[in-house]
């Protein structure tokens, strides 16, 4: 850019930077500040008059030096611009928001460039750093962002229980199989069906039955390994995809989870209620070749339960 400036008109240059509604700073490759325009003013409460030949790492003790070194060498050296965005670095500044009531923001979010500032001799002596407000374009990303981890949480999660819902389960059962198909770790699949549970609802209301499932989803939770995942896969069916883990030790958690099950009270007007739960296991093996044959061997298994007696683990050979 080349311009032509007139000696008189330097004082419109100095009140416009002095007035621009962005913060504007020249420090020394030293950090010794030289310029502090009125935006750093209003936001730090500091005046100029405070802050010329002062170093800036004295006075904002929570910049980092190293990092602030690095960009003024890089700066320097490239004799370009540098950047720094709010996503890096929230702020370099530390400036309390100044709209505390439209908006929830604690601090200024800020962009800042490094432009290198030449002498008369071509040589780069001082940095300015130009510090944007983008408090307004950080909130409403963070807000996005959150809007769409609910929205994805929503659509994964069976909202009666918190579990992960049949569509979820069986997405991350499905990529499961096509990964154990290259591992030698066993895997396996418990799949449980609460017993006569129509009967549970006939008795003493749908809302009670509801409350059976959550009692039953929190149970199988507690009792289940963090890496376990559970799933609500139908009205009163839930399943598991455990990781490292075959048939026989599989056998043994559907059992405990039986236990678990059969050991809740719950209480409907000052009265007990118990229920059971009838369970199907499953590994995978060379002869099960598709994700569904996977869940219809398990299948298979709940309606040996179903067929024995209830209240027990069933296993299919075909
Ligand atoms: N309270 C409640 N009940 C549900 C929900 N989803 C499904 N059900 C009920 O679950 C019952 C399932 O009944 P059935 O399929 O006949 O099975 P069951 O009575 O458990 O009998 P078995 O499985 O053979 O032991 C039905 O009464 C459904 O209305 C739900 O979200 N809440």
């Amino acid at each position: 850019m080349t311009t032509n400036i007139d000696l008189k008109d330097i004082h419109w240059l100095i009140d416009m930077v002095h007035n621009i509604d962005v913060g504007l700073v020249i420090i020394e490759k030293d950090y010794t500040v030289k310029v502090w325009n009125g935006f750093m003013e209003n936001h730090s409460g500091l005046l100029a008059a405070h802050m010329i030949d002062k170093k800036i790492t004295d006075v904002f003790t929570s910049i980092p030096k190293t990092w602030l070194q690095q960009k003024i060498n890089s700066v320097c050296l490239l004799k370009n611009k540098a950047f720094t965005t709010w996503e890096q670095r929230p702020y370099l500044f530390k400036f309390k928001s100044y709209r505390p009531i439209t908006t929830n923001a604690e601090f200024m979010y800020q962009n800042v460039t490094f432009l290198p500032l030449a002498d008369f001799q071509g040589q780069i002596t001082q940095i300015c750093m130009i510090v944007y407000d983008v408090t307004d374009i950080a909130l409403t990303k963070q807000a996005f962002q959150e809007a769409n981890s609910q929205l994805k949480y929503l659509s994964h999660t069976d909202s009666l229980t918190q579990l992960n819902n049949q569509g979820h389960w069986r997405n991350l059962c499905e990529n499961e199989f096509i990964n154990s198909k290259n591992s030698a770790n066993p895997t396996s699949m418990i799949i449980f069906d609460i017993d006569h549970f129509k009967k549970v609802n006939d008795t003493y209301g749908h809302p009670f039955g509801d409350e059976v499932l959550k009692g039953i989803a929190e149970a199988v939770r507690q009792k289940s390994k963090k890496q376990d995942v559970i799933g609500r896969v139908g009205g009163e069916e839930f399943a598991l995809l455990l990781l490292d883990t075959n048939l026989k030790q599989a056998k043994l958690v559907a059992e405990r989870l039986r236990e678990a099950i059969e050991a809740i009270h719950f209480e409907y007007q000052n009265q007990q209620v118990k229920v059971t739960a009838s369970f199907g296991v499953a590994q995978i093996t060379d002869n099960i070749p598709n994700f569904e044959s996977w869940i219809e061997r398990a299948d298979l298994g709940l309606y040996i339960a179903k067929n024995n007696g209830r209240n027990q683990v069933g296993v299919s050979d075909h």
